[in-house]
């Protein structure tokens, strides 16, 4: 044991990814436990099958890795992520249950699968293993375990110094003899532990592999590399039935990614069906979600199937899932929960739904829960998936490709001959801008940009550029400018600071705010003239007592220092502002 640990932990640190500190993980724990196993009263009658780690920080995943304990003595982690990237059925989950026990009681649990329990490990957190609110370990969840063989399952916490938990690692293991019994996890837990949390800060702390899963498809057209190791995660969730929660900003993507997994799914074949709820009034939901027969309200002059019935084997996406009425709110967690709905004014038998659910939502939905506007129970049937699509101005590596393939996606939606493209300057102005509105946003600005190239150059030239100008003027027609100018113009200011910042290896310590009033007053010098500058920047007392010159000097020398601290030549402003050669 001792030996397992301390060569976990020289592993551990010559780890330079998630994926070699999560392979050497899992196997370690698999290799205690298969000694515990071994050592215990089923020995030769049980065996370690698998290991998964889940990383949840801020309760939405963000990387996962599987072992599977044949690949263990496999020379490297590269090829264990590989086998997990091309057999994403393989990567297995524990159940949303064990993950809510686990944050819960702050210590591991054991799952005994033939009897559907859980019980935490920590002696004072017993009693409570069968009554977690919303149910204990699902039905679901055990069949999807059994139809793996494991019948015993160990979750213990990823937990960070200070307590917090960001993460589980699922050991699973298959003993019939142990059915029903204590098998061998209360003993092993703790030696189990005290690897899990000699790796945890490993495991949250190290970047995925570089260049890790970049593909792209026809409904997922650009990957940037902070959406890499998300997709990667998405692989695996597309193939599970259970709910899939993506939270992220309105505009981001959420529907398309529903679609994307829908198309990667084994449902693939089936219907994939669309329900906003933003658009439907709280008194429709009930009627769309569920259907109607002839006569069931004023205005039901037919029968009418609900999107349940449309997306009858295949999968149903609902966004906006905040905005579901109470009424509503009820009879979705009974078709989850038991796979039945009634369709409005069928006095008849019920419909049973074989349907795969995607939520979306742009909400907070435990503060909708604490609120009282969202059913606790049904925020946890539907937060068993849970993954978070940032905004697009944290994925600032994907507005140049998403832009190019906008523009082309607009231009062969057109017209078929000819090329459009976008110039390298108006480029860079977008990939610099701030995009609150995300994908959608600029989706519809390439559009508007689109019809101004078009009036400009005309619809016979071969190829159509777009240029800043026609950006910006789309922009201005979006109401995009009310947003100050200034403040968005220091906003780009800021980012290409922290960007160079991180570009280079050492410190860039220069008071921006110093060299900022240099370029300013320059400018000012140059646009109105150095006395009538220094009165409309508010300095007119340095003209009066003569002081000004002196003044304009000191402020374009920490102007000029930054550019030689960039190893910039000085601008032509600053020069000329200056009344000559740089000093
Ligand atoms: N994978 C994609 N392929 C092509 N276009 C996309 C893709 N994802 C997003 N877009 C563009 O962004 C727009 C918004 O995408 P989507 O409707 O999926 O966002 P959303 O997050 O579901 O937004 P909301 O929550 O407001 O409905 C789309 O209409 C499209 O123009």
């Amino acid at each position: 044991m001792t030996e397992d640990i301390s060569s976990l932990a020289t592993a551990l640190h010559a780890a330079r990814h998630f994926e070699q500190a999560a392979f050497t993980t899992l196997r370690t724990l698999l290799r205690m436990a298969g000694q515990a196993l071994e050592d215990s009263r089923f020995a030769g009658r049980g065996a370690l099958l698998r290991g998964v780690v889940h990383l949840r920080p801020a309760d939405t995943y963000s990387r996962l890795m599987a072992l599977e304990r044949e690949a263990m003595e496999t020379p490297s982690p590269e090829e264990a992520a590989l086998s997990l990237a091309n057999e994403p059925q393989t990567a297995l989950l524990a159940s949303a249950s064990a993950w809510r026990a686990v944050v819960e009681h702050g210590c591991a649990v054991s799952i005994d699968v033939g009897l559907g329990t859980l019980l935490p490990h920590q002696a004072s957190a017993r009693g409570l293993s069968k009554s977690f609110p919303g149910g204990s370990f699902t039905s679901e969840s055990q069949q999807r375990l059994l139809s793996r063989q494991a019948t015993h399952v160990c979750v213990l916490p990823l937990r960070l110094p200070g307590g917090r938990i960001e993460g589980m690692i699922a050991l699973e293991a298959s003993c019939m003899a142990a059915l029903g019994q204590e098998f061998i996890w209360l003993g092993v837990g703790p030696r189990l532990q005290l690897a899990v949390d000699l790796a945890a800060p490993f495991l949250m702390g190290l970047p995925p592999r570089p260049g890790a899963m970049l593909e792209t498809d026809e409904y997922l057209p650009v990957v940037g590399s902070s959406m890499a190791s998300l997709m990667a995660v998405l692989r695996v969730f597309a193939q599970q039935e259970e709910t899939l929660l993506i939270s992220g900003p309105t505009g981001a993507g959420k529907s398309r990614l529903a679609r994307w997994c829908h198309e990667r799914s084994p449902r693939q074949q089936r219907r994939f069906e669309s329900l906003d709820l933003m658009m439907i009034p709280e008194e429709l939901q009930m009627a769309e979600l569920f259907g109607w027969r002839k006569g069931a309200f004023t205005g039901a002059v037919r029968d009418n199937p609900g999107c349940l019935a449309r997306a009858e084997g295949g999968t149903l996406f609902i966004d906006e899932i905040d905005k579901l009425s109470l009424k509503a709110q009820a009879g979705l967690l009974r078709v989850l929960e038991e796979r039945a709905y009634r369709t409005l004014g069928d006095a008849g038998s019920e419909q049973r739904a074989n349907v795969r659910f995607i939520i979306g939502t742009n909400a907070n939905l435990l503060e909708s829960v604490r609120k009282g506007t969202f059913r606790e129970d049904l925020y946890y049937r539907i937060n068993v998936l849970p993954v978070r699509l940032p905004p697009l101005d944290e994925r600032r590596d994907e507005i140049g490709p998403w832009s190019r393939y906008m523009l082309t996606r607009h231009h062969r939606e057109k017209r078929s001959e000819g090329e459009a493209r976008l110039a390298p300057e108006a480029e860079r102005w977008l990939e610099q801008g701030s995009w609150p509105g995300n994908l959608r946003q600029l989706d519809n600005l390439i559009r508007r940009a689109y019809t101004l190239a078009l009036v400009e150059q005309g619809s016979t030239t071969s190829e159509l550029v777009l240029r800043e100008a026609h950006i910006r003027q789309a922009l201005a027609y979006e109401g995009g400018e009310k947003a100050s100018p200034l403040v968005e113009a220091l906003s780009q200011a800021a980012r290409a600071f922290v960007r160079e910042a991180q570009r280079r290896r050492a410190p860039l310590d220069i008071d921006l705010a110093e060299s900022l009033r240099g370029f300013v007053l320059a400018e000012a010098v140059l646009q109105v003239g150095r006395d009538e500058a220094f009165r409309l920047l508010g300095r007119e007392s340095l003209v009066k007592s003569r002081n000004h010159q002196k003044a304009l000097k000191q402020e374009l020398k920490k102007a000029e220092a930054l550019c030689l601290e960039l190893g910039q030549s000085v601008p032509p402003a600053l020069v000329q502002a200056g009344g000559g050669e740089p000093s």
